[in-house]
C-alpha cells in the first residue's frame, strides 16, 4: 500500500482519496477515484488503533515493568472488523452494498474498504421536515424487505437498520449498508443478548434489567418499523436525548401517529404490527411480504 500525499489528496494504491462523504463511530467514508477502473468508490476508513481503544484493549498502564497483561479471551477487536469483512465478501444482492476491495497494510493504522459508490447517499436524514410520500416509502420499503430477507436467509442479523444506513443508487433503488454490528447465527434464528445499534431503533425486549436472550430476526423487524415510521413522518416514534428516558418510552409508551401527514389505514396497520412491543406476536418478514400495504 503506497500512501503519497500528492497535490492535496492522498493516493492509496490505485485509489485517489478525496472528500469525506460519511462519518460515524466506525470512522469515515471518503470519495475515492480508482484510476485503473476509472470509477468512483466509497472508501470506508477504519482506524485499527481506535478500534483497539474502543474495546479498552490499550490501557494506560503504570510503568511497573514490561510484563504485558494477557489479553482477555474476548475477541480481539480487529477480529470483529475482519468478521464484518468476511460477511460482506460473501454477500451478493441487489439490495445490499457491494464490498469491492479491502486494503489492509499491517504497517498502516487505517483499514480501507472500497464499496461501490451509491451516488445519492442515504435515503433520508432523520429528523427531517420533508418526509417521503407513502408511495416513495413503499418503493424503498420493498427494497429493504428484499435485502433483509436475503440477509436473514444467509443467517445474518443486521442490528442497525435505519434510514442513514439505507443508501440510494443512481438506479433509484436502496441498498442496506453498515454491517459493523451485524451478527451471524446458526439454525433458524439468532439468540442474542445485550444492546447494539442505534438507541432510538432498538427493540424493547433488549432493554431488560436482567440478562435475557431474544430473537435476532425480530430486532431487525422492529428497526424496520421505526425506519418506516421515519420515512413517512420524518422523525422517530420514540425519542429522548436521555438514554434512560428513551428506553422507558420504547418499553412503555403507546405508539402514536402525528395528525399530519395523514397516512392510509393499511400503512398504520403495518407500522403497528412492526412496532409490536411483544417480539412473540410481532409481524415476521414472510408476513410483511404479503401485507396489503406492501403488495398494494
Ligand atoms: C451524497 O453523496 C454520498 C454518497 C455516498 C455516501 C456513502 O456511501 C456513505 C456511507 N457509505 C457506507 C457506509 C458503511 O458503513 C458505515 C458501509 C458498510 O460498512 O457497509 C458501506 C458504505 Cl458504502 C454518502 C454520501
Amino acid at each position: 500500500v503506497s500512501i503519497t500525499d500528492g497535490e492535496d489528496c492522498v493516493q492509496l494504491n490505485q485509489y485517489k482519496l478525496q472528500n469525506e462523504i460519511g462519518k460515524g463511530s466506525y470512522g469515515v467514508v471518503k470519495l475515492a477515484y480508482n484510476e485503473d477502473a476509472e470509477e468512483y468508490y466509497a472508501m470506508k476508513v477504519v482506524s485499527k488503533k481506535r478500534l483497539m481503544k474502543q474495546c479498552g484493549f490499550i490501557r494506560r498502564r503504570p510503568s511497573q515493568g514490561s510484563q504485558l497483561d494477557p489479553y482477555p479471551q474476548a475477541l480481539l477487536p480487529l477480529d470483529k472488523v475482519y468478521k464484518e469483512i468476511a460477511i460482506l465478501k460473501k454477500l451478493n444482492h441487489h439490495n445490499v452494498v457491494k464490498l469491492v476491495e479491502v486494503l489492509d497494510d499491517p504497517s498502516e493504522d487505517g483499514l480501507h474498504m472500497a464499496f461501490e459508490l451509491m451516488k445519492k447517499g442515504a435515503v433520508m436524514e432523520v429528523p427531517t421536515d420533508t418526509p417521503l410520500t407513502e408511495e416513495r416509502s413503499r418503493f424503498y420499503f420493498r427494497d429493504v424487505v428484499l435485502g433483509l430477507e436475503y440477509l436473514h436467509y444467509h443467517k445474518i442479523i443486521h442490528r442497525d437498520i435505519k434510514p442513514t444506513n439505507l443508501l440510494l443508487g443512481d438506479d433509484g433503488h436502496v441498498k442496506i449498508a453498515d454491517f459493523g454490528v451485524s451478527r451471524e447465527f446458526k439454525g433458524t434464528d439468532a439468540l442474542l443478548s445485550g444492546t447494539a445499534g442505534t438507541p432510538a431503533f432498538m427493540a424493547p425486549e433488549t432493554m431488560t434489567e436482567l440478562e435475557q436472550y431474544f430473537s435476532g430476526k425480530a430486532l431487525d423487524l422492529w428497526a424496520m418499523g421505526v425506519t418506516l415510521y421515519c420515512f413517512v413522518f420524518g422523525k422517530c416514534p420514540f425519542y429522548d436525548e436521555n438514554i434512560i428516558a428513551l428506553h422507558k418510552k420504547i418499553k412503555k409508551d403507546p405508539l402514536v401517529f402525528p395528525e399530519t401527514p395523514t397516512i392510509s389505514n393499511s400503512l398504520k396497520d403495518l407500522i403497528e404490527k412492526l412496532l409490536d412491543k411483544n417480539p412473540e406476536t410481532r409481524i415476521t418478514l414472510p408476513e410483511v411480504k404479503v401485507h396489503p400495504w406492501v403488495t398494494e
